[in-house]
Parts: structure tokens; sequence; C-alpha cells
């Protein structure tokens, strides 16, 4: 029998874990989603009639040896205090998927001594390809490690790390890192129309052209530095575009926006913790 799994929150994230997890064969009899939102509810109802779903934290928690958290970092404070007494007595493996939490908060606001595995995912894992990065702290067994693992594959590709000041990065880097793409595609396409081209010809490339370029880069032997070498003709166009591009200071400009990204993470971090 496959491991019950209560989602707290049934957001976004949530619901491509569950698209995931019952693609990969888990029962959605076997999963149960809480949320206050009644449209939401419905929504989860409407596309899996067996998941069982809830407006009560409490009522999803019951039985489950899995909790995952996917409530927005603001809310993971009054969402856990309440629950602290049934984790304790059922002690379920913690999954907290939010930016900025640290498992030694949740660990605590849910009454200590408990299995926590913190982890990163990204919204492509709506359609099966997320990246996370995960961290588990040392009440995690080796089971419960693969348990998490397990789900998490379910919608992607999975790291671990040692380190759980790295998840920051992570979050920086892969769990914030969609949206630099999108707005990359964006610009693209506003380039190109500036150039001449019709909105949805300029749209339509741009999304080919970095959906092609990351499929090259993941199925090539060779790494991002030697495609775009490939890519770049002695005296050609690419030369002229990628000069410009470096001397704009693409490179700091991105090492900046992932720092920033990474001290927000900290800094949520510290605010949630006084809590
Ligand atoms: N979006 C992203 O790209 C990523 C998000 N994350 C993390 O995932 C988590 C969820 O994000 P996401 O799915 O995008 O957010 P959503 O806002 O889509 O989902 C959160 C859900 O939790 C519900 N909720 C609010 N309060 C409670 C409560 N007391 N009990 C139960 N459920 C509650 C919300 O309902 P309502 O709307 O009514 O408030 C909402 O449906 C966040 O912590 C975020 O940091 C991680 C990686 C990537
Ligand atoms: O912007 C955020 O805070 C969340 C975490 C990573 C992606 N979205």
């Amino acid at each position: 029998m496959k491991p019950r799994i209560a989602f707290i929150g049934s957001g976004n994230m949530a619901r491509s874990l569950i698209g995931g997890l019952i693609v990969d064969g888990w029962p959605a009899s076997s999963l149960c989603a809480s949320d206050p939102d009644a449209q939401q509810r419905q929504h989860l109802l409407e596309r899996w009639p067996e998941l069982r779903v809830t407006a009560n934290n409490e009522t999803a928690l019951d039985q489950a040896d899995v909790l995952v958290l996917a409530i927005k970092p603001q809310v993971m404070a009054e969402v856990c205090l309440p629950l602290a007494k049934t984790v304790q007595k059922n002690r379920p493996l913690i999954l907290s998927i939010a930016a900025g939490v640290r498992s030694a908060d949740i660990d605590r606001w849910l009454g200590g001594q408990l299995a926590v595995v913190r982890s990163m995912p990204n919204t492509p894992a709506l359609v099966g390809s997320g990246a996370t990065g995960l961290v588990r702290n040392t009440q995690v067994t080796d089971a419960q490690r693969d348990l998490a693992e397990s789900i998490l594959r379910a919608v992607g590709m999975t790291v671990w790390l040692d380190d759980e000041t790295l998840l920051d990065a992570v979050t920086a880097l892969s769990g914030s890192g969609p949206a630099y793409v999108f707005l990359f595609i964006e610009a693209l396409q506003e380039a190109g129309i500036e150039l001449g081209l019709p909105p949805e010809t300029a749209a339509l490339l741009a999304l080919e052209t970095v959906f092609g370029a990351a499929k090259l880069a993941l199925e090539a032997d060779e790494d991002a530095g030697q495609l775009r070498q490939r890519v770049t003709s002695p005296g050609g166009t690419t030369e002229r575009a990628i000069a410009v591009l470096e001397k704009g200071g693409l490179r700091p400009l991105l090492a900046k926006a992932l720092a920033s990204a990474k001290d927000r993470a900290g800094e949520l971090a510290d605010q949630l913790g006084r809590q």
C-alpha cells in the first residue's frame, strides 16, 4: 500500500505534485488535500474525484504518513502551530516546499524532534519538468529520504544538498528561475517585434528557440559554453549580439539578481523565525 500523503495548501505547487503522483501510479484515495478556498477544493474534486479533500487541516493530517506543507511562507507558523499536538501523536514525515522557511522553525512550530525534509521545487513541475533541491534534518531516516524523493521525482528531477543554507541559492536559481526565463522570452519577443516581425511570429520563434536550446543542452554531450560557441560563427551575426550582451553586463546582472533573491530568502527566514 502506498503511503498516505496530506497536502496542506492546495494551490499551484500542491496541484502539480498531486497530478504528478497520480500519473506516477499513486491512488488518488491515498492523497488528501486541504484548502480554505471552496473553489480550490471544487477544482481538485472535478479533476480527481477520488481525492480526499477538506477545509480542515487537522482532518487532512489524520493518518497521514507524510505532511506536505504547500502554503505561503507567511502563513506557515499560523498553520503549523495548531497542528503540533496531532503531529506529535502521529509523527508523519514533514515535507515543506516553502521558500525561505527553515527546517528548525517548522520543527519548532510542530512541537520538535520531527523528521523534516525541506525542498525547493519550481513551476515546470506543473508539466512534469520540475527541478527540486532537497535537504533533510538528522531525524529523517533513509526510508523517509527515499519517500520524499519519490514524491518530488513524480514531477521532475531532484538533487539533495548537505547544507540547508544552500537551499536559498537553489531558490534563487531554479525556484525563481522560470520567471527569469519567461522574462527573457518576453524580451526576445519584444525585440523581434521591434525588428519588424509580426507579434505571433516573434512569440513563437522566441518560445521555440528557448525550448529547442534547453532540449539541445540537455541532450548534447557538450556544455552550454561549447554549444554557444557552435552557434557563434567567427565574424558572423551571433558574435555581434553576444558582444553586446557581455558588454552590457548580462552575467554580473544575473549574478546580482540571484544574490538578491537569495538574500530575500534569508530575510524571510529571519523574519519568520522570530514567530
Ligand atoms: N510558485 C512557485 O513558483 C513556487 C512556490 N514555492 C512555494 O510553494 C508554496 C506554495 O506556493 P503556490 O502553490 O505557488 O501558492 P498558492 O497561493 O497557489 O497556494 C497556497 C494555497 O494555500 C492555501 N492556504 C492559505 N491559508 C491556508 C491555511 N490556513 N490552510 C491551508 N491552506 C491554506 C491558499 O488558499 P488562499 O488562496 O485562499 O489563500 C492557496 O490555495 C509557497 O510556500 C512557495 O514559497 C516553491 C517553489 C516554486
Ligand atoms: O517567489 C517566490 O517567493 C516563490 C519561491 C520560488 C518561486 N516562487
